[in-house]
């Protein structure tokens, strides 16, 4: 057959052609005075693919960045990722290069989650406003303050007794958990908690737990490479149909409160949102953010990722504790020493250094957010001598930071040294970024000046400089590991079911966008 015969072939053949030439573009020899940095060769159209494992994808970029150092660029199909790895590195990008490293990479998974509004997956002005109104209202509303404490503790209360109900039998502690965390940021954003019996709060939850596991899958890293394939993939029609579920259940919540709007009496963050949004259409401001969209994607941001981070790091904690015991004696022997049994509060966190190590271990060696959310250049950028163009997606490798060899004794083992000195004492460690560039890095100040935040932190004021994507919930998410960790330690001791040796509880992740402990049940022996 002649090549005129057959149009299709030579459309199909230019558009290969067309490919190859483009992803050659990209690669170095193209730009051969500016230094691009290294990174396995790919194929075309395949790029990478086939050498990495697209489940735990960080695993094999940990082990690319033996070879070729800690900035490094694969290829996802065709689409070129930079990759940052190790603490020094890290912390160069997202805090010294604050702005330039600071965009957020906006997948076609991150769009059928919300469409651009909200703060996790925006940009730009959207973003800027969306990230003020929510920390300035999750402030507001109890976030670093006694509010936030006491509704914690009050939650501890309903957790302890769904623990207290098993009577020592193992039982799988997800659920309780997840509802225990998700009903802190609930408060907040819609100024009250749930029954944990409550069947709308249990789909809701258990979609946005499972939206945030099937993001970390195969399926959904193919579906970002290569998005036409969308079409006739289970998993993301699954993933859009609990989208769908979660706004119209978030839209139904938003409407109860707004039938008992008053404005004088601001109950929570979505009737401010609400107050604000009416005060824009009574001055007639025609490009306002505060519409519809955004609220429902901030709402559904806070949920999604004040619930599960925290849940999670806290079943690593009871995890760890159930495996070493001799761990867990040291920590209930300090909660008993320093508090002898009364309730636990956030300034007790200095006089219990040891149990505060132990919190910051579980969230080093667990590493839940190993990749933390992509990042995107805003504009070109030298690193290290390597030339990153605008427009660059980023992968900091948070999982590299808390596992690097040059930072921590023993990187891969469940160490509480790593955080106390020789004298018994807390120490912080620079390379403790489970947040991304957040409290604890060195802070160089960037020109983006709403990176200074006041805070208060066990009642002594802090003025901080957050890498400029940093979690907007670190605070909270601290005090909640602290005061839920500490109550349950004083109350339970947490061991493997019976038939089950410490040795046989599996630390292995489970598959998901963050790292959960794999399905496991635990006893919690009552202590009181
Ligand atoms: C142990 C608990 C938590 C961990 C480990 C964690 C970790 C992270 C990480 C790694 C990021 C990505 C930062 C980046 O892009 O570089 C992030 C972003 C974010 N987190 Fe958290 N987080 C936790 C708890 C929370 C809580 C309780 C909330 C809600 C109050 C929250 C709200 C957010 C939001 C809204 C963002 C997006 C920030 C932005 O794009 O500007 N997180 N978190």
């Amino acid at each position: 057959m002649s090549v005129i015969e057959a149009p299709g072939s030579v459309l199909i053949l230019t558009v290969l052609l067309l490919l190859v030439l483009y992803f050659l573009s990209s690669r170095q020899g193209f730009h051969e005075h500016k230094k691009e940095p290294p990174g396995p060769r790919g194929l075309p159209l395949l790029g990478n693919l086939l050498q990495l494992d697209l489940h735990r994808p960080h695993n094999t970029l940990c082990e690319l960045s033996k070879k070729y150092g800690s900035v490094f660029t694969v290829y996802f199909g065709p689409s070129k990722v930079l990759v940052l790895a190790g603490y020094k590195t890290v912390k160069q990008a997202l805090v010294n290069h604050a702005d330039e490293f600071g965009g957020r990479y906006i997948s076609p998974a991150s769009v059928d989650l919300s469409q651009q509004h909200g703060i996790l997956f925006s940009n730009g002005e959207n973003w800027k406003e969306m990230r003020r109104f929510a920390l300035s209202n999750l402030r507001d509303f109890g976030m670093g303050k006694k509010t936030a404490e006491e509704k914690i503790l009050e939650e501890c209360h309903y957790l302890i007794e769904v623990f207290e109900k098993h009577k020592g039998q193992p039982f799988d502690t997800t659920r309780p958990m997840n509802h225990a965390a998700s009903n802190i940021i609930s408060s907040i954003v819609y100024g009250s908690r749930f029954e944990y019996s409550d069947p709308q709060f249990k789909a809701m939850v258990a979609r946005a737990n499972e939206n945030i596991r099937i993001f970390g899958t195969a399926p959904i890293q193919l579906y970002n490479i290569f998005p036409w394939l969308g079409k006739w993939m289970k998993t993301v029609k699954l993933l859009r149909k609990n989208v769908l579920l979660q706004v119209n259940v978030v839209r139904d919540l938003i409407h109860q409160l707004k039938t008992t709007l008053n404005p004088q009496m601001c109950r929570c963050l979505i009737d401010s949102f609400l107050i604000r949004k009416q005060n824009d259409e009574d001055s007639c401001v025609t490009d306002s953010l505060y519409h519809e969209k955004n609220l429902i994607q901030v709402v559904g941001n806070l949920f999604a990722a004040g619930t599960d981070t925290t849940a999670t790091t806290l079943r690593w904690a009871l995890l760890f504790m159930a495996k070493y015991p001799q761990i867990q004696a040291q920590v209930q022997e300090e909660l008993s020493r320093e508090l002898g049994g009364r309730q636990v509060r956030v300034e007790d966190r200095k006089k219990l250094p040891y149990t505060d190590a132990i919190i910051h271990e579980t969230q080093r060696l667990a590493s839940i957010v190993p990749v933390s959310l992509p990042h995107i250049t805003t504009q070109d950028v030298i690193l290290q001598g390597f030339f990153i163009r605008k427009g660059t997606t980023v992968y900091p490798l948070l999982t590299s930071v808390l596992h690097d060899e040059s930072e921590w004794e023993t990187p891969n083992t469940f160490n509480p040294a790593h955080f106390i000195d020789m004298h018994g004492k807390f120490v912080k460690r620079d390379a403790f970024m489970p947040f991304s560039a957040g409290m604890y890095g060195t802070f160089i100040s960037s020109t983006f000046q709403m990176n200074w935040i006041n805070t208060n932190i066990n009642g002594l004021h802090f003025k901080i400089v957050q890498g400029r994507r940093a979690c907007l919930g670190e605070s909270l998410a601290r005090m909640e590991l602290f005061l839920f960790f500490t109550s349950l330690l004083q109350r339970f001791r947490f061991t493997p079911p019976p038939g089950v040796t410490e040795e046989e509880l599996d630390l292995t992740p489970a598959v998901g966008f963050t790292l959960n402990p794999s399905p496991h049940q635990l006893c919690a022996i009552s202590h009181v």
